[in-house]
């Protein structure tokens, strides 16, 4: 397996061991266990891959369908979709409104509980039937949100936390702010060096709670690896890829990591990814659960809301570490400031 280091543009490339990305069986049948697995794989990698996950084949290929539809139409139509009011709809390139590019073209969509899709007024069509698209949409983001909250009820019950629906509830709630997003990376040939170096969505860790992952056939996915190596996720259409997001770091002060990722384009194939990402209403505290906390493990994190959050995090770059505004100073020891008795 090929990696390179997260955190450098280079080209250089180290060989390492294959490392497995964990895979869960969502139908394994001794609850306990599952709980156990899937809290490993958040606390080791942040990262896992369901399999046997109940989501309908037709669900997933209705919005693959709708998708390609969308990203073959002229570029003409589809920036009808984009503009001052982004970042909802349409967008090229461009990714969030502080100068960071990517070779790629998406959709943003706002996620309201019960479901509908707000496209900034205007109809995002694939097909010459705009409810298809909306459809398609509703569909698939009702399935994954319910697979979502089936994993986070499983972290819950991994954790030994009493209310197994204290995540879950979260991105249940009717002010959910959560956002749906289809990535479109065309393919870009090879450099001379036969290198394929082109990012297509520069490295970062997701801002929410939970974030599920789907792309078509098309490799280019990549998590930095616990001792900072990037991993190559082999594609696989018909599972889904499980990412532990910021907010859920902060809830179990933590225990559980949110993973650094990015996608890099093919050079041949065009990929698209569809990601859900998980996410409280705007006036929800983010904060240590109780029994994630105690005096000889202080809460890490200063209080803040998902609105406060998503605001500093709008206004950072896509790489930044932006949990470290958050952070409780007061509890992180300067072991240099620490005076040991001489003999
Ligand atoms: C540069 C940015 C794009 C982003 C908002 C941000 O200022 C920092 C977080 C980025 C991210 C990453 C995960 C999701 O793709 C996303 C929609 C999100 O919630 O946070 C994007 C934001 C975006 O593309 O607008
Ligand atoms: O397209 C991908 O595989 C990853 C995209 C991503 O990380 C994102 O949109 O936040
Ligand atoms: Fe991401």
């Amino acid at each position: 397996m090929v990696v390179s280091s997260p955190n450098s543009m280079s080209t250089r490339t180290k060989k390492t061991n294959a490392i497995g990305i964990p895979t869960i069986d969502l139908s394994m049948t001794n609850g306990s266990k599952l709980s156990e697995l899937v809290l490993k794989a958040c606390e080791e990698y942040g990262f896992f891959k369901v399999i046997n996950h109940g989501i309908p084949e037709q669900v997933i290929a209705r919005m693959e369908e709708e998708g390609n539809q969308f990203f073959a139409k002229p570029d003409s139509e589809k920036k009808q979709f984009s503009g001052p009011a982004t970042p909802f709809g349409y967008g090229s390139k461009d990714i969030g409104r502080n100068g960071d590019m990517g070779e790629l073209e998406y959709l943003l969509l706002n996620i309201t509980n019960p479901l509908c899709i707000s496209d900034r007024s205007k109809t995002i069509t694939s097909s010459d039937q705009p409810a298809n698209f909306s459809c398609a949409v509703k569909e698939y983001t009702e399935a994954v949100r319910e697979l979502a909250c089936e994993i986070l009820e499983l972290v819950a019950e991994g954790l030994w936390i009493p209310d197994k629906f204290v995540f879950s509830r979260l991105l249940k709630d009717v002010h959910s702010d959560s956002l749906m997003r289809i990535n479109h990376y065309p393919p870009i040939k090879q450099n001379k060096n036969n290198i394929n170096n082109h990012v297509g969505f520069g490295e970062h860790t997701d801002p929410q709670i939970l974030t599920i992952l789907r792309s078509n056939d098309v490799g280019g996915l990549q998590i930095s690896s616990p001792d900072g190596l990037w991993i190559p996720v082999p594609p696989d259409s018909n599972e889904f890829f499980v990412m532990v997001g910021d907010a859920l770091q902060v809830m179990t002060n933590g225990r559980l990591t949110s993973v650094r990722h990015r996608a890099m384009t093919n050079s041949v194939k065009p990929r698209m990814s569809m990601m859900y990402f998980g996410a409280p209403s705007l006036n929800s505290w983010i904060i240590p659960l109780p029994n994630m906390v105690s005096p000889q493990n202080p809460s890490l994190y200063k209080p803040f809301t998902w609105g406060e959050y998503k605001q500093a995090a709008f206004s950072l770059q896509l790489g930044d570490t932006r949990l470290h505004l958050f952070e409780n100073t007061d509890q992180i020891v300067d072991t240099n400031q620490i005076i040991t008795p001489s003999n």
